[in-house]
């Protein structure tokens, strides 16, 4: 039986296409460096999955026949988080799951166990869907916007909520500027100082449920971490947002809080409902990162008895193996097909949250992300509207997360010059020396080198003779 909140909506979710391109990796440089840390494991090119897992294939066969049974089905509002973190802590080692996500600095979860509510019924089998650590650059984000908004503006009426995005920017509490998607909005508070992650604002300052406030202060916050306050005035006036943040400030209470805040505004459940709509699903890689969400969720949910979290894995770390996301997809499709209730109950979606989605872009998972957009909005009819808000609370540029000195040594002028411009690429704090840059230059550089710290200099064997850097943090030797 269909939730009978379906009913008003007319939106046509668009169909996403496009294949995002596989971008170069950095891998050791960004490790060492406490970089934003790229995946270790290698991970083949999307294109020969499709045909090898039949999950996948049936999946997207099955999309038209999905279509047709949920084609009757309306949704009121939906929206869409996507989190990314800037991740400049967990390392490498960390990607199938177990990464620390600050919880011992300051504490304030893990009363309450993983997945303790709502467990009764539909499922024995638990899978958890999670993007692994570590945030990238704007381009990726802006791939993500691209991502999910370019077929959108085919489809832009039929999309119209009426939600008057510029009034929503205009009349969040001033924080926001009027300013629609062209560029995100930076968040200067948190640039380049990484014990900044609180702000001056209080949570009793906002407009959030008092239930939901004694739990934040039980859980001993007081204050929101920058990525919250810059986040939740937004979604909280039914604003779709991209929001971009560093590991460890905060973004699972960013999704969580009003998340909880939107469920409290759905209308109350029918009492005859067997089983309770879900209203929000949030994606997470792996189990891990899916049971710590689960563990915040339910503290921030200690005083909201009517509300429970369900936490849904399956197989062990399977995300970050090769056919990860194809499991993601196959699971949510069994569930979906299989699982008793299931697909009742997630056709009530009203929030979405991809949590570190930026990771599976990365890794070239752009194909399998649109499934699995395409898969939850076969059911709830959702897109990341096209005038959301992307909240950046780090900026553009990485200097602030390289604190030591990089010298790196190549072969020839070429190879030098090559590898300046790739590292430039990615926004990093880079000069470069050979033989071709005039003697005044190269002097110049190897005295900014020398007393600067947070760059990365990158010289051709020119330089190797007789110079003394002090404190150089890492050598790297090019040898192509
Ligand atoms: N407003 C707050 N005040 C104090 N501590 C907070 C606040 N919000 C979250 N925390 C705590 O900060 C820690 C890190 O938060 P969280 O795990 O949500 O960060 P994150 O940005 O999601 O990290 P990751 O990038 O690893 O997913 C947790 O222990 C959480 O309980």
């Amino acid at each position: 039986k269909a939730d009978p909140r379906m009913k008003n909506s007319s939106r046509v979710v668009p169909i996403l296409s496009r294949i995002f391109p596989h971008r170069l990796r950095y891998h050791s440089l960004s490790t060492k460096l406490g970089f934003p840390n790229l995946p270790t494991r290698q991970f083949s090119t999307r294109s020969g999955l499709r045909s090898e897992d039949g999950a996948l294939k049936s999946l997207i066969d099955d999309e038209t026949e999905i279509s047709d049974w949920v084609s009757g089905l309306k949704s009121d509002s939906f929206q869409t988080c996507l989190y990314s973190s800037d991740d400049d802590k967990a390392g490498s080692e960390n990607w199938d799951g177990d990464r620390h996500r600050g919880k011992d600095e300051r504490g304030g979860q893990g009363r309450v166990s993983p997945g303790k509510r709502w467990r009764e019924s539909d499922s024995d089998d638990y899978s958890s869907m999670r993007g692994g650590g570590g945030g990238r650059d704007d381009r990726l984000m802006k791939s993500f916007r691209d991502l999910i908004s370019e077929e959108y503006s085919e489809e832009e009426d039929e999309y119209d909520d009426g939600g008057g995005g510029g009034d929503v920017l205009k009349n969040a509490s001033g924080l926001f500027p009027a300013k629609r998607e062209a560029s995100p909005l930076v968040v200067p508070g948190s640039l380049g100082r990484s014990d900044s992650y609180l702000s001056e604002t209080r949570f009793d300052q906002c407009s959030v449920s008092s239930s939901s406030l004694k739990g934040i202060k039980d859980a001993g916050y007081e204050h929101m971490t920058v990525v919250q306050e810059a986040t939740l005035p937004v979604i909280l006036k039914g604003k779709d947002v991209l929001a971009k943040a560093k590991t460890g400030t905060g973004k699972t209470v960013a999704f969580l809080l009003p998340s909880i805040e939107v469920v409290l505004k759905s209308p109350p459940i029918d009492r005859d409902q067997k089983r309770s709509p879900i209203f929000v699903l949030i994606i997470c890689p792996t189990r891990e990162l899916a049971s710590q969400a689960t563990a915040e969720a339910n503290t921030l949910l200690k005083y909201h008895p009517s509300i429970g979290v369900q936490v849904v894995i399956g197989g062990r770390d399977f995300l970050w193996s090769r056919n990860g996301c194809q499991q993601i997809l196959a699971r949510l499709k069994d569930h979906i097909e299989n699982t008793a209730g299931f697909a009742t109950r997630v056709m009530g979606v009203k929030v979405l949250v991809l949590d570190e989605a930026d990771h599976l872009l990365d890794m070239g998972f752009r194909r399998d992300i649109e499934h699995i957009i395409a898969a939850v909005r076969q059911i709830c009819h959702i897109a990341l509207k096209r005038d959301h808000e992307f909240i950046d609370t780090i900026g553009q540029g990485t200097e602030e997360t390289l604190t030591g000195r990089v010298l790196v040594f190549c072969t020839t002028a070429m190879v030098t010059r090559l590898v300046a411009d790739l590292l430039g690429e990615l926004n990093l704090n880079v000069r470069d020396i050979h033989s071709r840059k005039p003697q005044s230059y190269r002097t110049r550089i190897s005295d900014e080198f020398r007393k600067s710290k947070g760059l990365i200099l990158v010289t051709s064997d020119v330089s190797a003779h007789g110079v003394d850097y002090p404190e150089v943090t890492l050598v790297i030797q090019v040898s192509c």
